[in-house]
This record gives structure tokens, C-alpha cells and sequence, in this order.
């Protein structure tokens, strides 16, 4: 069932993956996303030490820029044996212009031979309204770290991370099925749940 026909959110995202996931997601539901990039805003520099922090301060400026309601994810890999690392920094960690070649290679690195692979993909959506009021939603999806990185699909970390219960990484799956058990669809439905009551 459509939430809202023909209604149009700001997306606060520079990333095409992102973009592309949240859009499959919210255009059965009839939302219209137009992204920072079509609209040329600029990127904040992400300061804050928590997704949630940082979802809301990508929210907020795109609110303030536009007067229109805007919606942000702020997401990240986490692995255990490496105390949550990358997290926060996960798009940090492939440097400038971004490689996550190399930002896989450093999970992998980092891991050595530590028995435990296990890591969690997590996502914060924040929704800002023009009345200055936000609302910010977590889902998170558990996995292994696997090498070496398998699969073309997806973006980011997605060839290196198996969920939970499958022997496939997100990267050798088609989108609709990243979609059913990612963490940014489980922060979405999250959201929808909370805001539109289905
Ligand atoms: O801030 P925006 O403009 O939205 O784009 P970004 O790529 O910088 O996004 P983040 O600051 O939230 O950084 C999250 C990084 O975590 C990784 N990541 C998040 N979700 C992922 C997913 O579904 N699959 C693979 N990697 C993911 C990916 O590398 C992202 O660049
Ligand atoms: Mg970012």
C-alpha cells in the first residue's frame, strides 16, 4: 500500500549504492526521492562519534538547505573481534578517492587469524521535518567476515560479509534479496512502522 502518493523527500546521501537501495525500497510505498547529489548540496563532514549522530546532522543540514522533509542513513560495517572498527568510519577506511579494495583488505589485515569473523552491518535512518523535529530509526543485520571478498552486486563491504544463515556474501546476491535481510531495509520498515503504521 502507498504511504504517500507522489510525495517527494530529500535523500542526504553522496553515495549511488545508498541511493539506489532507499529509493527500491520507498517507491512502492509512493515516495519520491530526490538525492543531494541531483541537487547539488554540499557533503557535511560527518563529526559526530555515533551513526545516530551522524544520520541527524545529514538530515538536518539537507532540512535546512531545502525546507523540505529529509531523510538520512548513516551506516557501517562493525566487527567484533576489532571492537566495533570500522563503524563510524567505515567509508573513512577506504580513503580519498574511495577504494574499498583497500578498505576490505584492511578488515582483513586487522582480523590476522582471529577465530572469531563475526560482524554486524548497521544502519541509522534519520528523518527530518521542516518543523525542526527528527526521528531516527537503527536496523542491523549479523554476519562473518569471509575472504576473499566474493560477488559484484552491492557496494562498499558487501563482497566480504556473509549474513547470518547464508553462504552467499551480500555481494553475489541481486538486490531484491540484499533487501530482504539487509540493515538498511530493517531500518526502513522500522521507520514505515513507526511513521505510516504498516
Ligand atoms: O554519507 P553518505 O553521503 O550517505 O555516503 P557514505 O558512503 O559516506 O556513507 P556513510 O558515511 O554512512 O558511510 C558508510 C559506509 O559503510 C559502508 N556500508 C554501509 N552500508 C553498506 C552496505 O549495505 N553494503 C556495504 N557497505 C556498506 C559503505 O562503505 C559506506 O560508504
Ligand atoms: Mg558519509
Amino acid at each position: 500500500m502507498a504511504i504517500s502518493d507522489g510525495e517527494t523527500w530529500v535523500l542526504a546521501s553522496h553515495n549511488a549504492g545508498k541511493i539506489k537501495e532507499l529509493r527500491d525500497i520507498l517507491a512502492p510505498r509512493g515516495i519520491a526521492l530526490k538525492s543531494a547529489v541531483e541537487l547539488d548540496l554540499p557533503e557535511p563532514e560527518e563529526t559526530e562519534p555515533t551513526f545516530e549522530g551522524n544520520a541527524a546532522l545529514k538530515a538536518r543540514a539537507a532540512c535546512e538547505a531545502t525546507g523540505l522533509t529529509c531523510l538520512a542513513d548513516d551506516s557501517g560495517l562493525s566487527v567484533d573481534a576489532l571492537d566495533g572498527a570500522p563503524g563510524i568510519y567505515s567509508a573513512r577506511w577506504a580513503g580519498e578517492p574511495r577504494d574499498f579494495g583497500r578498505a576490505m583488505q584492511r578488515v582483513h589485515d586487522e582480523l590476522g587469524e582471529a577465530a572469531d569473523r563475526t560482524a554486524r552491518f548497521v544502519s541509522v535512518i534519520a528523518l527530518a521535518r521542516p518543523d525542526g523535529s527528527i526521528s531516527r530509526y537503527r536496523g542491523e543485520v549479523a554476519g562473518t567476515i569471509i575472504w576473499p571478498p566474493r560477488g559484484k552486486g552491492g557496494f562498499g563491504y558487501d563482497p566480504v560479509f556473509c549474513p547470518a544463515g547464508e553462504r552467499r556474501t551480500f555481494g553475489e546476491m541481486a538486490p531484491e534479496e540484499k533487501r530482504q535481510l539487509s540493515h538498511r531495509a530493517r531500518a526502513l520498515a522500522a521507520m514505515i512502522a513507526a511513521e505510516f503504521g504498516s
